[in-house]
């Protein structure tokens, strides 16, 4: 006998589990079913141990998707991890907790879904957030995902804020989550601050979900089951539920909702018939709503890296992710198992988001910008513009680690690392599915790099990394520059090629079933309803219309609770 629920939710990730949560408290005499095609690895170490970050990318908890070839990239196929797994890539991120300026997430109700904007989103994350310390920053305080300022900080860190001021850059510590970003700063990172565990959404929502919540882990979703009827104003189409990939149906009376993230949930609207015609025909899929923007507008943020090689005696994180079977690190994991105060609660602290004025190039990077995309009739090209009128807004982040993050591989010794990202490429690609095997893994082509204002700001954000690096009191700390290496890399044509070479994703795909109007790309409408259908939404990053300046966990987790919340009131 089939099986039937309320609502499905497709993917128990960030948004998903954080959406499923929400709905079984609201609408307590509805069945809610959360799918999920990973386990749920609620005691693995790799996931909880705040320093072990990272280490769950590239095995069975990853679905190690990689790009097309990337032209600009000379070829290379980047890596696009994801969570697979309950928790999604909550599980799996790097526990960077923060926000983007108001006026990115105002810009999503400027084009044109109404009710959504920065105090929409600072209440929703906000209320997802349960932070623990005291700084004058804007917090919420009774939310499920915990988080705190790092209680261990290597004392080369310290050098950040004193070097970045140096050059003009205002410190905003404890003063960066309320919409004002711009500064040089230590942010928060979702740890529990009373287990030293990552806060995640499998681990800190899900245990707050009612008994009408049902859980299905190792479970895959083939399709959405979509039926045709007719409404007095036409056709419209409607989510009956959903098929596994054993062929098993699940019956949805209310709605379907997705929440496969940026990489799948356009590929789930595909294989069930909503997408591009040609894609669909291409694959052998009989087309039911031909929506243009599924799958388009992928933006990603795009990242290289700095490492310089530490003068002896100055400490790093490094032994204890490349030796992790040393003396220090087994040591350090014996104290973070029995509760003691640990170095592998470290996570990332330091962080720099900053205007091109900061960089001082401000005039040549809008000049490139407004010569390149001033006649784009694309409104995502359009805002991205107005953000560089808008000293409010960053353009570059700047991480600073006390551990190597480079690209040619760790062979010995003690780093720290200035990861230079640019926060608004004009790069918008796409992910769709393969023809050849739509139920397989997605053909992803980020564009990367693909003009020549993305290049530019990379190269210039990389060489104010160097300026950094060569600020007292950081200059004092490092011997070498290691990478790109300061006898090797100089000219703008050095830096341009060395970025070719290594530039890599910084995990945050977004924009895959935009919510913009139809005309503009758009797949879903301000209500997260995907056009055409009446009881069918996305709810996760793929919504996100234009890529904010920030990781951008906390936009998962709001969306989930700006979903939730009209969900449980349109019941
Ligand atoms: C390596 C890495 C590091 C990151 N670091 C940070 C960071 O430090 N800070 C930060 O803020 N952000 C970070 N991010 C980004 C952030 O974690 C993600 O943007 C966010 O978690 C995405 O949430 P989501 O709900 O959209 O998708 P996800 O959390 O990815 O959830 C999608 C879920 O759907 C499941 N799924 C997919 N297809 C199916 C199917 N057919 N059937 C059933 N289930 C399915 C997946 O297994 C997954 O669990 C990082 C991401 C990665 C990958």
């Amino acid at each position: 006998q089939d099986e039937s629920y309320d609502y499905i939710i497709v993917g128990g990730g960030t948004a998903g589990t954080a959406l499923a949560t929400r709905l079984s408290r609201g609408l307590p005499k509805s069945k809610i079913l959360l799918i999920e095609a990973g386990p749920a690895a609620l005691d693995d170490l790799r996931i909880n141990v705040p320093g072990l970050r990272g280490s769950i990318l590239g095995s069975s908890l990853d679905w190690n998707f990689t790009t097309v070839p990337q032209p600009s990239l000379g070829g290379r196929s980047i890596d696009v991890n994801r969570g697979r797994v309950l928790g999604g890539s909550s599980a799996m991120n790097y526990l960077c907790y923060d926000r983007a300026s108001a006026p990115e997430y105002e810009s999503w109700g400027e084009l044109g879904s109404r009710g959504w904007g920065w105090k929409t989103m600072i209440d929703a994350m906000t209320k997802s957030e349960n932070f623990t310390g005291h700084d004058n920053d804007k917090h919420g305080f009774t939310g499920p995902i915990r988080n705190y300022y790092n209680r261990v900080i290597y004392p080369v860190l310290q050098s950040w804020q004193p070097a970045v001021s140096k050059l003009g850059v205002n410190v905003n510590d404890g003063n960066s989550m309320g919409g004002h970003p711009i500064g040089v700063m230590f942010q928060p990172t979702n740890i529990d601050a009373t287990k030293h565990t990552r806060s995640y959404s499998a681990n800190s929502y899900l245990p707050l979900a009612g008994g009408n919540l049902v859980v299905k882990t190792n479970t895959r979703v083939a399709k959405v089951n979509i039926i045709k009827y007719r409404d007095k104003g036409g056709s419209l189409f409607r989510a009956t539920g959903v098929t596994l990939t054993g062929g098993q149906i699940i019956t949805a009376k209310k709605e379907v909702i997705l929440s496969a993230g940026s990489v799948q949930s356009p590929g789930l609207l595909e294989v069930s018939g909503i997408g591009q015609a040609a894609v669909l025909k291409a694959a052998g899929i009989t087309p039911l709503i031909d929506l243009a923007g599924v799958g388009e507008n992928y933006q990603d943020h795009i990242r290289m890296s700095n490492t310089y090689q530490l003068r002896p005696g100055i400490d790093s994180f490094d032994n204890l992710i490349f030796d992790s079977a040393g003396a220090n690190a087994t040591g350090e994991m014996q104290k973070w198992l029995s509760g003691e105060r640990s170095l592998y609660e470290y996570t990332t602290a330091a962080y720099g988001f900053m205007n091109w004025q900061q960089l001082g190039v401000d005039a040549q990077m809008k000049s490139l910008a407004r010569n390149t995309f001033g006649s784009s009739a694309n409104v995502i090209d359009a805002k991205k513009l107005q953000f560089l009128d808008n000293p409010r807004v960053p353009s570059v982040e700047y991480i600073f680690e006390a551990n190597y993050v480079g690209a040619s591989g760790y062979t010995g010794g003690k780093f720290i690392t200035l990861i230079s990202t640019v926060m608004h490429p004009f790069s918008r690609g796409s992910v769709h599915i393969d023809p050849k095997d739509p139920f397989g893994k997605p053909v992803i082509d980020p564009k990367f790099l693909s003009n020549p204002y993305d290049q530019r700001a990379l190269i210039e954000a990389a060489k104010f990394a160097r300026r950094i690096a060569n600020m007292e009191p950081i200059k004092s700390a490092w011997e070498t520059e290691t990478e790109p290496g300061e006898a090797d890399v100089q000219s703008d044509k050095q830096w341009l090629a060395y970025a070719k070479k290594v530039a890599a994703s910084f995990y945050h795909p977004v924009g895959t079933c935009s919510m913009l109007p139809r005309k503009d790309g758009g797949v879903v409408d301000a209500d997260l309803h995907v056009y055409g259908t009446t009881n069918l939404r996305v709810v996760d990053n793929s919504i996100i219309p234009v890529i904010p300046s920030a990781h951008i966990q906390t936009a998962a987790y709001g969306i989930a609770e700006v979903a939730a919340a009209s969900i449980i009131s349109e019941a």
